[in-house]
């Protein structure tokens, strides 16, 4: 069966530009959608009775912001989630995502190590397809126990600190990093040659026309689904 279609970092970036401007979409739906797929995703692999603790750790990016979304998704679908969001920026978009959660009760901590020990699961929800060079402060430690980890992992979009073209860093903080599930956002990024394990596509907001302009696959996402689940070489299971 042929492989899903891969959209690299530039493409990536430019089709959220274009959604942004001529799609007439705000980021805040966009990431609404993003984050609800990931919560999606979580609940496909381990529903709330099995596993309620979730450790959520968000950078400071988009990719972050799908990770403030989904925990408050997450605390709706029955789930305490725990959030790790140590950089926050002034932006108004991610303190109104602060402040839903904090409404709803919902912990920040600031020891990663501690509250990982704790958790039933983790979203890596830390660096997307923007990330790039070596991991700066003050990441590298979560990163380094993220790849330590004995608690399984989801990451969002990409492996924080996987190269988005290459995959697995052969050096840093991540090179032994292999979280236990991804959810793509849109389209699988080029990483995906590298992963090994579940793998869902989110972010169900583009239409065929716009895909084939950027030559991805629009996923046969069923009924209202948010999620397709893949084979992790791409193929359609
Ligand atoms: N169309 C879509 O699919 C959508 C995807 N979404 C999500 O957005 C991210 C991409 O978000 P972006 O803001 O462009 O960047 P990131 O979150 O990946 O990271 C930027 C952030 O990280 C810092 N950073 C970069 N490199 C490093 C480094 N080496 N060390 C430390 N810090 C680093 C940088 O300074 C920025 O602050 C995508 O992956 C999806 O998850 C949207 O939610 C909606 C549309
Ligand atoms: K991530």
């Amino acid at each position: 069966m042929a492989a899903l279609r891969t959209i690299g970092p530039k493409a990536a970036a430019a089709l959220d530009e274009e959604l942004m401007s001529t799609g007439a979409f705000s980021v805040d739906q966009l990431m609404e959608l993003a984050g609800l797929s990931v919560a999606q995703a979580m609940y496909a692999l381990s529903p709330p009775q099995q596993s309620p603790k979730i450790l959520v750790a968000c950078g400071p990016g988009n990719n972050g912001g799908d990770g403030l979304v989904a925990a408050r998704h997450l605390h709706h679908f029955g789930y305490k989630p725990t959030m790790y969001f140590p950089k926050q920026t002034k932006n108004e978009l991610y303190q109104r995502l602060r402040k839903q959660l904090e409404q709803l009760k919902v912990p920040f901590t600031d020891d990663f190590v501690s509250a990982a020990g704790k958790s039933d699961w983790i979203i890596d929800a830390i660096f997307g397809f923007s990330f790039s060079g070596e991991v700066r402060e003050p990441f590298p430690a979560v990163i380094k126990a993220l790849a330590e980890s004995k608690v399984p992992v989801l990451a969002v979009d990409a492996p924080s600190s996987w190269n988005i073209e290459e995959g697995p860093p052969k050096e840093g903080p991540g090179k032994d990093y292999n979280p236990d599930a991804l959810v793509s956002m849109t389209a699988p990024k080029p990483l995906i040659k590298g992963f090994k394990g579940r793998h869902f596509v989110g972010g169900r907001f583009v239409g065929q026309e716009i895909a084939e302009k950027y030559g991805f696959d629009v996923p046969p996402y069923q009924g209202s689904d948010q999620i397709v689940e893949y084979g992790s070489q791409g193929e359609k299971l």
